[in-house]
C-alpha cells in the first residue's frame, strides 16, 4: 500500500497473509481473505506456481511474532479455470484455498462479508484496501498491516482512454487513481467497501500499472467478486 497509514492492530480480521516455504522460511509474497473457517479467497497470479503455501490468520506485524497470529497450512489451491496467467486483462484473478485446520474465530480473527451476486458500487463509494505491499513502487513490504482509502473509480471512467481503457472490463472494479494505490505485495487482498455502515469485500487485488504502483489515472484494480459467487458456491459448496 502507497500512502495511507498503519491500520490498527486486528481491525481488518478477515486479512490473511499468504506465505510461501523456501530454504526453510517463510515468506509474505500475497493477502487475501478469510470467508469461511476453511476457506480463503486470493488472486488466481498469487497461486499460479506450484509452492508450499501457508496462511496466517491473527497477523499485524508480519516480521514479529505477537501471539495472535494462527498458522494454517493449505490442502488445495482452486485457481478460477478461466484464469490465463499470460492476461491479468483477461480478468477470473481470483482462487480459493481450501485449509488443512479451520481457523479459530475471535475478536482478531473474523469472517469477511462478500457482496450479492451482480452489485456493482456507485463512482466514489468508500472503500479501504489492506495489506503488505510495497510502500512505495519498488519499495520494502510494509512489516505491519496497511490501509489506504481508495474511493470507487466506476467502469465508465475507468475503462477511458486517459485511465486504463479496454484493460479493465466490467469483472473488475477501480479504485483510487491518485497519490494512493495498492502496490505488489498486496496482490489477493481484500478492497473493503462500505455498504449500508458495513464492510463488505468487494474486491480482490489483482493489477497496477508497470510504471508504478500509484500512476496518476491508473487506479488499483480489483477482481469483482460479485461476479464470482456462483463460482466461489460451487467450489466450497
Ligand atoms: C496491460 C495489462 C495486461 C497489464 C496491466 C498491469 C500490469 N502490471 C504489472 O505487471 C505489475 C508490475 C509488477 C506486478 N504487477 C501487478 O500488477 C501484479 C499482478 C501481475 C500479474 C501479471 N503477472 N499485481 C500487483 O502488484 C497488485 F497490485 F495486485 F498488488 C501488467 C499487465
Amino acid at each position: 500500500v502507497v500512502g495511507g497509514e498503519i491500520a490498527s492492530a486486528n481491525s481488518w480480521p478477515w486479512q490473511i497473509s499468504l506465505q510461501y516455504l523456501s530454504g526453510g522460511s517463510y515468506y509474505h509474497t500475497c493477502g487475501g481473505s478469510l470467508i469461511r473457517t476453511g476457506w480463503v479467497m486470493t488472486a488466481a497470479h498469487c497461486v499460479d506456481t506450484s509452492r508450499t503455501w501457508r496462511v496466517v490468520v491473527g497477523d499485524h506485524d508480519i516480521y514479529t511474532h505477537e501471539g495472535t497470529e494462527q498458522y494454517l497450512s493449505v490442502s488445495a489451491v482452486y485457481v478460477h479455470p478461466n484464469w490465463n496467467r499470460n492476461n491479468v486483462a483477461g480478468g477470473y484473478d481470483i482462487a480459493l484455498l481450501r485449509l488443512s485446520t479451520a481457523a479459530v474465530l475471535n475478536s482478531k480473527v473474523q469472517l469477511a462479508t462478500l457482496p450479492p451476486s451482480g452489485q456493482v458500487l456507485p463512482n466514489n463509494n468508500a472503500c479501504y484496501i489492506t495489506g503488505w505491499g510495497r510502500t512505495s513502487t519498488g519499495g520494502p513490504l510494509s512489516a505491519k498491516l496497511k490501509q489506504a482509502y481508495l474511493p470507487v473509480v466506476d467502469h465508465q471512467t475507468c475503462s477511458s482512454s486517459s485511465w486504463w481503457g479496454s484493460t479493465v472490463k466490467t469483472t473488475m472494479v477501480c479504485a483510487g487513481g491518485g497519490s494512493d494505490s495498492g502496490c505488489n505485495g498486496d496482490s489477493g487482498g481484500p478492497l473493503n467497501c462500505l455498504v449500508s455502515g458495513r464492510y463488505v469485500v468487494h474486491g480482490v487485488t489483482s493489477f497496477v500499472s508497470s510504471l508504478g504502483c500509484n500512476t496518476l489515472r491508473k487506479p488499483t484494480v480489483f477482481t469483482r467478486v460479485s461476479a464470482y459467487i456462483s463460482w466461489l458456491q460451487g467450489i466450497m459448496g
